[in-house]
């Protein structure tokens, strides 16, 4: 499937949301779903899932619903989750060892084969059975393993400078938890986490002054 490069970040989230409820009901055997049950079901407009759907692909058709496993495949194709993307995590500190200590991300196709750092006192200790390695080793390390994704947990001041090392590696994705910004070429996508800006999101949420303002 050709890849639409104007498909929007909100949609892309949504997406990834379908494939998450499809999955649920693929174990209780469901084999189609309409747009109206979907909707229904994680509170999304009928139309909406239509157009998102649409946007992707062509498979349903008007009145006769979604073919599950086609669904998921296709979805699964388009978000590139059909396959094993092995990751590496840079810093291997509190944030780091949280992530390794973290079995989801290898039962979602996801797994950490390495947590890498520069301190001797962390080189050699195992975090739910995953090595913390020394940095001299990590481009070796990436090509043997079929690495490509990397995890940024290093403080601000040497985070440009591991992104750098990371993409002169080959890395193609980098998982930014360090709270800055990032430089990378084109061909590397990032993809930033910021708990603190999640946060400041569910305060404003919370705070009626804004959020319950009558039109
Ligand atoms: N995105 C978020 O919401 C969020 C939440 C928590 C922490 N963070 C960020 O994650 C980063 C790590 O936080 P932490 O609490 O785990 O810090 P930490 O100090 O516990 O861990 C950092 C680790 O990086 C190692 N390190 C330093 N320089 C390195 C290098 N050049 N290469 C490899 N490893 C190196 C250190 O030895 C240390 O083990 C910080 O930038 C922090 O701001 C972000």
């Amino acid at each position: 499937m050709e890849k639409d490069k104007t498909i929007s970040n909100t949609t892309i989230r949504r997406l990834t949301k379908y494939y998450r409820y499809i999955e649920e009901l693929d174990l209780k055997e469901t084999s189609i779903i309409s747009s109206y049950t979907l909707g229904k079901m994680m509170g999304i407009s009928p139309s909406l899932i239509r157009q998102d759907f649409n946007a992707i692909g062509e498979f349903g058709r008007q009145g006769h619903g979604y073919n599950l496993d086609t669904l998921k495949k296709e979805i699964g194709e388009f978000l590139g989750i059909n396959k094993i993307h092995n990751m590496i995590v840079i810093g291997a500190g509190n944030l780091g060892q949280t992530l390794a200590n973290y079995d989801g991300f290898a039962k979602v196709g996801f797994p950490i084969k390495g947590l890498f750092d520069i301190n001797p006192k962390l080189i050699g200790m195992k975090i739910n059975g995953i090595e913390i390695i020394d940095l001299d080793q990590l481009n070796s390390f990436i090509k043997d393993n079929n690495i490509d994704i990397g995890i940024l947990c290093v403080r601000k001041h040497c985070v440009q400078q591991m992104t750098d090392i990371l993409v002169d590696a080959g890395i193609k994705g980098i998982w930014n938890f360090s709270a800055i910004d990032i430089d990378v070429p084109d061909d590397v996508k990032v993809e930033s986490v910021n708990f603190s800006n999640s946060l400041f999101t569910l305060s404003y949420l919370m705070n009626d002054k804004y959020t319950n303002q009558k039109s």
